[in-house]
């Protein structure tokens, strides 16, 4: 599905060009007539592209970036479970030293013995809860310097703000926005200090959600937490760049995960309605989106087509280091803002229509 639509806009883009190009000829030719005199005025026609080429080439920031995965340490949070456990199968395939931290330590055992069967890799577990900021330092002060910290834990309990307790609430934002402050908090020192010696880049990656870049029905306070992540990893990047230290966000649809199972027992109608039209992903899917992320210090990761659609919608001032994912981003916003537009629409309409029914039952 991502390289689907990875494919689709390429081809969108290969057909604006082509058809660009085809017009030009064809006013060139029947302007000028002359064959010196149309490839003038398909040049003129491409120069204004080009020249912006040129431009982003030069002033995007930050610059590319690699970051090595073999022989690193990887720690991944929540990887006992969904995405993190697929996250770090993957990166101890990859040759990575990996270790997992959550809360159970008898789902991070079941883990462990999963990726040592997988891959023959043994990662090491931590049982910690991200809440609490002493448990945090403790459990990373055992472990081994980090060079790639994948915070992936995450708690979703989706309902309307006004029948939400507060407790819920509070229990959200602590987890997936405080807790991931506490994870950086306690990993930065010795990542800095591991990146300064080895000369190698280190990447912090963090895995907010769709719901991090559009509000949605139901998830008030989760989309809060998620929304929050993103003002972090923006203003983190300017912090740590000196560092040789990059930030990676993920943006996933929903994804079949234990997680997902549980959130569907309480999930609101519209909710359903307007989270699940995507189709769900696979954890194994979303991972390797992640990590191929990750390895070439990609800013935002867009996990399927509608993740690409929202990316170029709510790209805001985000750093980006691909020259060509910039053009992509400022030819596509004003057109996408239209595409956003019509999203609304359809989930108002729909909200609109459920409350007709519970009305007239
Ligand atoms: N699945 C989906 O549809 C989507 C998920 N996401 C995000 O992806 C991430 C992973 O989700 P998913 O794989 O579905 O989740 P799961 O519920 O399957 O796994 C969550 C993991 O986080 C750990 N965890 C939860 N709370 C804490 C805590 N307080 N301290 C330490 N570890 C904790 C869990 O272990 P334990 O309970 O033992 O602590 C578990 O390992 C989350 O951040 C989620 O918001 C984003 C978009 C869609
Ligand atoms: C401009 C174009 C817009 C394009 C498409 C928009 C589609 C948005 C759908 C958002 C779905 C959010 C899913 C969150 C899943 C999640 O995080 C959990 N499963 C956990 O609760």
């Amino acid at each position: 599905m991502c390289v689907i639509s990875n494919l689709v806009l390429r081809q969108l883009c290969a057909g604006f060009y082509s058809t660009s190009t085809a017009v030009s000829l064809s006013l060139s030719l029947s302007l000028a007539g002359g064959s010196m005199a149309s490839l003038f005025f398909l040049f003129l026609l491409l120069l204004p592209f080009a020249i912006l080429l040129l431009v982003l080439a030069a002033i995007v920031r930050p610059r590319p970036v690699r970051i090595p995965l073999k022989g690193r340490h990887v720690l991944v949070t929540g990887g006992s479970s969904g995405i993190g456990l697929a996250l770090a199968l993957r990166a101890a395939a990859e040759g990575a030293r990996v270790t997992i931290l959550a809360r159970d330590p008898s789902r991070l055992q079941d883990a462990r013995d999963a990726i040592l069967l997988a891959t023959g890799v043994d990662v090491t577990i931590l049982a910690a809860d991200v809440r609490d900021p002493e448990a945090v330092c403790r459990a990373l002060e055992a472990a081994d310097p980090v060079d790639v910290l994948v915070c992936n834990h995450g708690v979703f309990l989706p309902q309307e703000l006004e029948r939400q307790s507060l407790e819920e609430v509070r229990f959200m934002v602590e987890v997936n926005l405080m807790g991931t402050f506490h994870l950086i908090k306690a990993s930065l020192p010795t990542m800095k200090q591991r990146a300064k010696e080895s000369g190698l880049p280190a990447s912090i990656a963090i895995v907010s959600s769709q719901a991090g870049q559009v509000g949605i029905y139901g998830y008030t306070a989760y989309s809060a937490s998620k929304f929050g992540l993103r003002g972090l990893a923006e203003a983190l990047q300017h912090e740590v760049i000196a560092d040789n230290i990059h930030i990676t966000l993920v943006f996933p649809p929903d994804t079949d995960t234990p997680g997902l199972a549980e959130e569907h027992k309480r999930r609101p109608e519209i909710t359903k309605v307007i989270a699940g039209s995507q189709g769900g992903m696979k954890a194994d899917d979303v991972a390797k989106k992640a990590l191929n992320g990750i390895k070439s210090g990609q800013f935002v990761v867009a996990c399927n087509f509608e993740g690409y659609l929202l990316h170029v919608a709510t790209v805001g001032l985000s750093p980006q280091r691909s020259y060509f994912m910039a053009f992509v981003e400022i030819l596509g916003v004003g057109f996408m803002r239209f595409v956003a537009l019509c999203y609304q629409w359809s989930w108002f309409t729909s909200i609109e229509k459920w409350h007709a029914k519970m009305k007239s039952s």
